[in-house]
């Protein structure tokens, strides 16, 4: 019988720490996409519609025209390490990990690459028994959050000797979580050269019917929205961008609000995207250019994207703070 064995340089570091973001593509080209949408959007948490039907339209069709035209968004957003996405999940991985060390603190994609049954894998295998899974969604939903938590316990189920996993909660109303956020709009708002007639809260859209099923997702980005207008004072429109397929998604839709404001009067705006962890495609090509190329084609005078927390100071406090508190009873943390 072969025994596992435990490498003698690597010191047993017995609780882990996974974040997990969404997902991305390995290279900003057709194929690469391709590969990636064929694995986001064919799991049945994200698209609820029947396999049957939905695997020969995404299959016949999105899968042909979609990678070329996202492709082409990814290019625009690409850095020297690779996409935005996954260069600043590792970034907050390795700044959680400082002054850790007895952590062992890595980080995966849902989809993609570093898969989480690789990271997960190689956490058991250097010697991690308690691991804590934590998905990087503020506000809970069922297509990312819950996906990220079937995907870790499926690759238990694999496992004999399986390691003891927590889950990190929804942390949309948390006051850490919030204080972060009005203290990085807040210097943000201080350094522009203008001052908004109105400050958008964009989070990512779903599918209308997803909130009459239950999913509380519509609900916790409302709260964390209000919660951060409270903390800065001054009321933020609420919008939801991102838009996929012809179901009808939650409302108000970000691009139709950006397109309508110069109409109505308001012709300076930030624009700020609490929902996401990290800055990506969707923030910074979603928003940050065609955002700006629409409202200022509308008629808009300034406009401003104001980044996510990302590896910032206050976001890693943030960050270390909410996951010392799920790591209570396995390790005390400063
Ligand atoms: C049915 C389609 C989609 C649902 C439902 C959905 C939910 C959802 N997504 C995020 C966060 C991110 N989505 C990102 C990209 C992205 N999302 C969809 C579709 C749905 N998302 C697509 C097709 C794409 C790919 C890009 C494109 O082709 O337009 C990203 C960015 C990924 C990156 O590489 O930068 C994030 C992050 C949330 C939070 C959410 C539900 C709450
Ligand atoms: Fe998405
Ligand atoms: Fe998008």
């Amino acid at each position: 019988m072969v025994l596992p064995e435990r490498h003698p340089a690597i010191p047993p570091r017995r609780v882990g720490v996974l974040l997990v973001n969404l997902g991305t593509p390995d290279a900003p080209d057709a194929g690469a996409v391709r590969r990636y949408l064929g694995e986001f959007l064919s799991d049945r948490r994200v698209v609820e519609i029947p396999a049957l039907l939905w695997q020969p339209i995404l299959r016949g069709i999105i899968l042909r025209t979609r990678p070329a035209k996202s492709a082409h968004a990814y290019r625009q957003v690409w850095t020297d390490d690779g996409s935005p996405l996954a260069a600043i999940t590792k970034r907050q991985a390795e700044a959680v990990q400082a002054g850790w060390p007895d952590v062992r603190v890595d980080w995966a994609m849902r989809y993609g690459n570093p898969s989480i049954p690789d990271r997960l894998k190689a956490m058991k295998e250097g010697g991690c028994e308690r691991i804590l899974v934590a998905p990087l969604y503020p506000q809970y939903c069922a297509a990312t959050t819950a996906t990220v938590v079937d995907k870790a316990f499926e690759t238990l189920a694999a496992m004999r000797w399986q390691p003891a996993l927590r889950t990190l909660p929804p942390y949309h109303d948390d006051p850490r979580y919030i204080a972060a956020l009005a203290e990085s709009v807040k210097a943000q708002l201080a350094a522009l050269e203008f001052e908004p007639e109105a400050v958008l809260a964009s989070f990512h859209g779903m599918p209308q019917r997803t909130l009459e099923l239950g999913d509380p997702y519509h609900c916790h980005c409302r709260k964390t929205a209000r919660l951060l207008g409270e903390a800065l004072g001054r009321e933020l429109t609420v919008t939801f961008q991102s838009r996929f397929g012809r179901a009808k998604w939650l409302e108000p839709a970000t691009d139709t609000v950006l397109e309508g404001l110069p109409g109505k009067g308001i012709k300076r705006i930030a624009i700020v995207a609490p929902g996401f962890s990290a800055d990506c495609l969707e923030t910074l090509e979603e928003l940050a250019i065609r955002g700006r190329e629409s409202f200022e084609a509308a008629g808009g005078e300034r406009f401003a994207y104001l980044p996510c927390l990302n590896d910032s100071a206050p976001g890693i406090d943030m960050l270390r703070s909410i996951l010392a508190t799920e790591l209570a009873g396995w390790t005390d943390l400063p």
